[in-house]
């Protein structure tokens, strides 16, 4: 198996669903002029590239084909997200942000064949000036050499009523029992699943961010960064 390229300084943020990684890892890839590797969406685009297709959750052979040659293509673009992402051809930057792909992500990413096909494409992005990742195993599994791992956490209910508030915003009709019992059985399927389990990586400085605002939490990292030399 090959390894990140050393060279890259890389910050890796690896916590729970709705811990605010997305939000702080789009942040500080802005504070810090370098790129960003939103590892969830690798996962959630093989879930909707296997519905596009038809083949089932269950079927490991074929979501690792499917994962081994994803045609997808980050855009940079204007807006809250900052990229547009084309699979195969059609605009889905939204539709793999619904909660069913996140669940379907979830259970595509316990197949470890579908883990070993997405490494190498993930580990790509790291690249000069520098990579902050995103992800549930990003210090454990894909870039353990990084310079600087966080593992981001927040209480269950505050990370439920962060997720309600964010499909309110949006107008989406949303209910925060549905969403706290999706977001335990997400937990729990992400942190015991049998190949890289989400948990934080021996070296890793962990951030509870549940009575945290999202600037003290970038600025907590950031402060990290300048103690390693980061910045
Ligand atoms: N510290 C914070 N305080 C309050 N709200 C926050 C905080 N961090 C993030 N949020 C909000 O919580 C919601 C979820 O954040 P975000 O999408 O960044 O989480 P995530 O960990 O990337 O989730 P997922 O892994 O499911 O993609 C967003 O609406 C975001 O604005
Ligand atoms: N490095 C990663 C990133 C994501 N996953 C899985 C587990 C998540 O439930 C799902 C969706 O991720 P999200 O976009 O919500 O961050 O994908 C993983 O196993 N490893």
């Amino acid at each position: 198996m090959s390894q990140s390229n050393n060279s890259v300084p890389v910050i890796t943020v690896d916590g729970p669903s709705g811990s605010g990684k997305g939000t702080i890892c789009r942040l500080l890839a802005e504070a810090l002029g370098w790129r960003l590797l939103d590892s969830g969406a690798l996962y959630r685009l093989t879930a909707l590239a296997a519905s596009h297709h038809g083949v089932g959750i269950e079927d490991e052979e074929a979501l690792c084909v499917l994962a081994a040659h994803l045609d997808v293509q980050f855009v940079a673009a204007e807006g809250e997200e900052g990229v547009q992402i084309i699979l195969e051809g059609e605009e889905v930057t939204q539709a793999i942000r619904a909660e069913a792909v996140g669940s379907d992500a979830s259970r595509v990413a316990s197949v470890p064949a579908v883990r070993d096909a997405l490494l190498e494409r993930q580990r790509a992005f790291a690249e000069a000036p520098g990579l902050v990742a995103d992800g549930r195993d990003m210090g454990t599994v894909v870039f353990p050499s990084a310079p600087l791992k966080v593992y981001l956490d927040a209480s269950v209910e505050e990370r439920a009523n962060r997720r309600y508030n964010q499909l309110i915003n949006k107008g989406v009709d949303a209910s925060l029992e549905v969403i706290l019992a999706d977001l335990k059985a997400r937990d729990a399927r992400d942190m015991n699943r049998s190949v890289a389990p989400l948990k934080p990586a021996d070296d890793a400085i962990i951030l509870d961010s549940t009575q945290m605002t999202i600037d003290a939490v970038l600025n907590a990292v950031l402060e990290e960064a300048r103690h390693k030399g980061l910045r």
